[in-house]
């Protein structure tokens, strides 16, 4: 009989997944092409921001002193020496008795040290009538508030959002040097596989992994070159993962690494010196292999049952190309939850369910997709304590790893630790957020 081999806990493949990854190098982009990468050179400013004093309100720059008796009824009548709209390169100077028009954005010309709104003056082009007292740099933006030469304005590390670019730009930078996207290949295999949308022969599915994976590599932050579905001739197959050796930054299959006797990906693999085929105390997602080709990608064998496709690269995977692009945090974030319903769970194998969140008194019966904002749901009617969010199995079936359609509706993933066997209505769970 053959024997049993001893399963690998799921941290510790986690682990060895994520020590196939690296950072990918740096190359440079405009900014254009910059949101969604990871920074690999800190940014910092040479000029001071604001680059010098301007506006803050559409109106007359003037001496303080000058204005500092007005009032509606004892207006100050200056003399306005000046037109200066944001951009004017105009350098006039503000002396006493005198203003300039001045529009915000404008720098501060010299001698005048505040501004009046124009909605505290007669608006008038020629002389205008100031109504109201000003104190120095009243209404003024001070050169270097924002930031001084030297600062640093986006640090390396950093997923650069809207905001980001803008600090970039402002900074006056037109092009960063980022981590590039990794590019990943996927590969569904399986004789009982057929494109979907093509007519189905007794004993054939459509292929629903390829799909899945290369979403999720693109969800991931990766480019995906879905490739297959290939049948189970582990010769083509292990030429097809040679010919992709080297040329991209990693490989993810699908199926063909169980115990079956057309195991086809751990047929093509098997005497691959840095692959291993090792079975992770984990349901759903207990066949695995992880490693290296000769030529150095990194390939992710996942079992072919959708949904142990979905949570194996969820927890195997996706941290790995995270790390690749160059960012610390590969975490999905959690939340603690309340279990509504029960479940028994594997013995000895942690369990990933798939849930989804429930309002607050559900009993989960009715489909409530929509997920709190922040993880923490808070009871209106109590006035302190903030509840946790409640959830229940996203699928009738539970953890069933064939229930793909049902799938579809799971907001989070509860890992329940290897030790626990039951869940009971009421306990808190961990659950990876996995809907935005
Ligand atoms: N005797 C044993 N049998 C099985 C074991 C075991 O320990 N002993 N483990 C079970 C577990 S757990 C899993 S998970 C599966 C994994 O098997 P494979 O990775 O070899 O996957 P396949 O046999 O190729 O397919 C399994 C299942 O998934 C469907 N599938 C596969 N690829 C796709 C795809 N691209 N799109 C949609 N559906 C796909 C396939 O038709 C099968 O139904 O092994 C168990 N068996
Ligand atoms: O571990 Mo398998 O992935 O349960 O279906």
């Amino acid at each position: 009989m053959p024997t049993t081999p001893a399963l690998r806990s799921l941290e510790e493949h986690r682990a060895a997944a994520l020590q196939l990854a690296a950072p990918l190098p740096a190359v440079v982009v405009a900014l254009a092409d910059a949101l969604g990468l990871v920074l690999a050179q800190d940014v910092t400013t040479d000029a001071p921001l604001p680059r010098w004093d301007n506006s803050a309100m559409d109106g007359y720059a003037v001496r303080a002193e000058d204005v500092r008796d007005a009032s509606p009824s004892t207006p100050v009548t200056l003399r306005v020496v000046a037109d200066l709209p944001a951009g004017s390169s105009h350098r006039p100077t503000v002396g006493p008795g005198t203003a300039a028009r001045i529009m915000t954005g404008a720098p501060v010309p010299a001698g005048a040290d505040a501004i009046v709104p124009v909605e505290d003056t007669d608006a008038g082009t020629v002389t205008v009538r100031v109504g109201a007292p000003k104190v120095v740099g009243q209404h003024v933006r001070r050169a270097g508030e924002d930031a001084v030469p030297g600062d640093l304005v986006v640090a390396a590390g950093t997923l650069l959002g809207p905001a980001h670019v803008a600090a970039v730009a402002s900074v006056g930078v037109a092009e960063v040097a980022v981590h590039r996207r990794p590019r990943v290949a996927v590969v569904s295999t399986g004789d009982e596989l057929v494109a979907p949308g093509k007519p189905l022969a007794h004993g054939q599915i459509p292929d629903s992994n390829s799909w899945l994976l290369a979403a999720a590599v693109r969800d991931a932050g990766g480019e995906a070159l879905r490739l297959g579905p290939v049948g189970d001739d582990p010769v083509a197959l292990r030429d097809l993962l040679h010919g992709l050796d080297g040329t991209v930054d990693a490989i993810v299959t699908s199926g063909g690494v169980s115990v079956g006797a057309f195991d086809v990906v751990k047929a093509a693999l098997l005497h691959e010196p840095d692959v291993a085929f090792v079975p992770v105390a984990v349901q759903p997602g207990k066949p695995q292999g992880l490693g290296r080709l000769p030529g150095g990608t990194p390939v992710f064998t996942l079992p072919g049952n959708p949904v142990s496709s979905f949570v194996s690269f969820e927890l195997f995977v996706r941290p790995a190309l995270l790390r690749m692009r160059g960012l610390v945090e590969v975490e999905r974030p959690t939340t603690t939850a309340v279990v509504v319903d029960g479940w028994r769970t594997p013995p000895a194998r942690a369990q990933v369910m798939p849930v989804r969140f429930v309002a607050p008194e559900s009993d989960g019966r009715h489909v409530d997709t929509v997920p709190p904002a922040h993880g923490q749901r808070t009871d209106e009617h109590a006035t302190s304590a903030p509840r946790h969010p409640r959830v229940v199995r996203a699928t009738a079936g539970g953890s069933g790893s064939h229930l793909v359609a049902r799938l579809a509706v799971a907001e989070g993933l509860a890992v329940v630790p290897a030790e626990i066997e039951q869940v009971a209505p009421g306990d808190l769970v961990t659950v990876l957020r996995i809907t935005p």
